[in-house]
């Protein structure tokens, strides 16, 4: 039976708009539904306002330390408010790019609507029903709140309010110890809030190599943030017009404002997946890649639901919530769902950044997953950015590269945290993606740039199996004498 469309994609944001642009553009017939507006949790709650809200931060911090190097700016001012303007320009000037006019004059059919599935072929919005040769879905996630007593009624915000605040809560309690916490943790600390940071698990970051999320930690500490680790607040109360939060039976924070950043949660419910043979898996070990052990729509290594027609990419499938992750997939669904569905994705080099200062990156395996993975056939070198001489002249010391290869020096992953770590780790993903050795990262560097970190630590790595090869000192010493001893 003819279809009116090659695709329909739901869901306009990181994912979804990569999907429906390109394949439009390719001449395909495509049909793009939105329940809201195009762009995303990345561009109107996520990745554009958090980046810019934390450079505000940034700048604060800088000029209110300024007088360690002699610049003295006394009496600093922070308009709240003014931050948030500059948030929501940001945000302005990026949308465009992610309009209905942009992807209408690229051939897409959009349509803003909150549609369901009727049968394994066929999706209904705003009374029309859709026919497609395949669909994507593509509806993300939102933030979990977890099931604590009085909270409703106490009152929260999440990351879709925290970015149109314009008043700085004086005092911020964030629930969950993760990037979003993290992230805005700090950066509300800087602009002025009090902020305590509460995390269920003993540390903050916990997928994070533990050493250097140590690092961020410490300078949080140093900082005045309070973090309270192994901490579930089970209980929250309205008294005075504050919000008191309770663990234990222990007050553990008195705040105006609490900001919820403990998880998330697959866009899934109004889908109607069942009509459509479409599975969702709970929080479990099954599933393949990216959907391994975390609630989201059953997607096989093609990006295939249950229903062999219909694709999934991004954070709806759970695993790596990343705006980069989402288009990646959605790279591959649309050439699996407009040609043949013969590719597989790959997760091998994933890399990612928590924008914390010190910034954090990480790609590849962790230290435990390389020794259970390759046991004694791996070696680990780690570089400090305190022996970098652009560190030392911008007082950006803290922190460190930690790269873990096999003996034979195939990179196995990489854990940078330090200025700029969330741009150094790109020359390593390079390196890994095409399978270079880690001698591939010491080839000649500016001097002094922080790049530096990584073509140091393949050095030091060159000269830690020197030294450990008395073989290869004893030969050497004994050929430069025999040219010694021909003068
Ligand atoms: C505070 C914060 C900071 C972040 N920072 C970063 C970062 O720095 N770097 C990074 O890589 N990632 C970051 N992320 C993660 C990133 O935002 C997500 O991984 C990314 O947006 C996922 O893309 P997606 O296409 O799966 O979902 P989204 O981009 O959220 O798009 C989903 C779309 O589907 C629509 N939708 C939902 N339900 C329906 C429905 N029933 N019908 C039709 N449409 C529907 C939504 O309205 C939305 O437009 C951050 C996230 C948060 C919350
Ligand atoms: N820079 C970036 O790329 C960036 C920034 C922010 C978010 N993100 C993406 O968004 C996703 C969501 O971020 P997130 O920080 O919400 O999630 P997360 O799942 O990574 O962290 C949430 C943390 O909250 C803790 N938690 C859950 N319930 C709790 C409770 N009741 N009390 C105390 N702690 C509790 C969990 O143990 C967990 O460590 C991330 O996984 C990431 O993929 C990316």
């Amino acid at each position: 039976m003819a279809v009116e469309y090659d695709l329909v994609v739901i869901g306009g944001g990181s994912g979804g708009l990569v999907v429906a642009g390109v394949a439009a553009a390719l001449k395909a017939k495509v049909a793009l539904i939105e329940k809201h507006r195009l762009g995303g949790d990345c561009l109107w709650y996520g990745c554009v306002p958090s980046k810019s809200l934390i450079y505000a931060s940034r700048l604060a911090y800088e000029v209110k330390n300024a007088g360690k190097l002699g610049i003295y700016c006394n009496d600093t001012q922070i308009d709240f408010a003014q931050a948030i303007a500059h948030v929501q320009n940001v945000i302005a000037n990026i949308e465009p790019h992610d309009s209905p006019e942009r992807f209408e004059g690229l051939g897409c059919e959009v349509i803003f609507g909150d549609g369901e599935f009727t049968d394994k072929q066929t999706f209904k919005v705003n009374g029309r029903s859709l026919k497609a040769r395949a669909f994507v879905i593509s509806t993300g996630s939102r933030p979990a709140i977890p099931p604590i007593s009085g909270l409703e009624a106490a009152g929260y915000i999440t990351n879709e309010e925290v970015f149109s605040i314009t008043q700085r809560p004086e005092t911020l309690a964030i629930i969950g110890g993760g990037p979003i916490g993290c992230e805005l943790g700090q950066a509300f600390s800087r602009l002025g809030s009090q902020v305590t940071i509460v995390a269920g698990s003993d540390r903050i970051l916990p997928k994070e190599d533990s050493e250097a999320a140590q690092v961020v930690a410490q300078q949080f500490t140093s900082e005045g943030i309070q973090v309270l680790t192994k901490t579930q607040v089970e209980r929250v109360e309205v008294i005075g017009g504050k919000k008191v939060l309770w663990a234990k039976e222990q007050k553990i924070a008195e705040v105006d404002q609490i900001l919820i950043a403990a998880g998330r949660q697959p866009n899934v419910e109004s889908l109607n997946l069942q009509a459509a043979g479409v599975k969702v898996q709970p929080k479990s070990e099954s599933g393949y890649g990216n959907s391994k052990g975390k609630k989201g729509i059953r997607v096989n290594a093609k990006l295939q639901t249950t229903n062999p027609r219909i694709y999934a990419c991004g954070d709806v499938i759970g695993g790596y919530q990343f705006t980069h992750v989402a288009s990646y997939e959605a790279n591959i669904v649309l050439k699996n769902a407009l040609f043949l569905p013969v590719i597989k994705a790959d997760y091998k080099v994933i890399p990612w950044a928590t924008f914390t200062d010190p910034e954090l990156a990480r790609v590849g395996l962790t230290e435990q997953e390389a020794k259970e993975r390759y046991g004694k056939d791996m070696q680990i070198i780690k570089q400090e950015y305190a022996d970098v001489d652009r560190a030392q002249a911008e007082a950006a010391t803290a922190g460190f590269a930690k790269i873990i290869t096999r003996r034979n020096g195939q990179i196995l992953g990489a854990h940078l945290v330090g200025a700029a770590a969330g741009e150094l780790i790109h020359e390593i993903v390079l390196a890994m993606s095409h399978n270079l050795k880690i001698s591939a990262l010491g080839g000649i560097h500016i001097y002094p740039t922080l790049a530096e970190v990584n073509s140091k630590a393949a050095f030091a790595l060159t000269q830690q199996n020197y030294e450990k090869s008395y073989r290869l000192q004893k030969l050497l010493a004994k050929v430069f004498q025999l040219l010694r001893a021909f003068g």
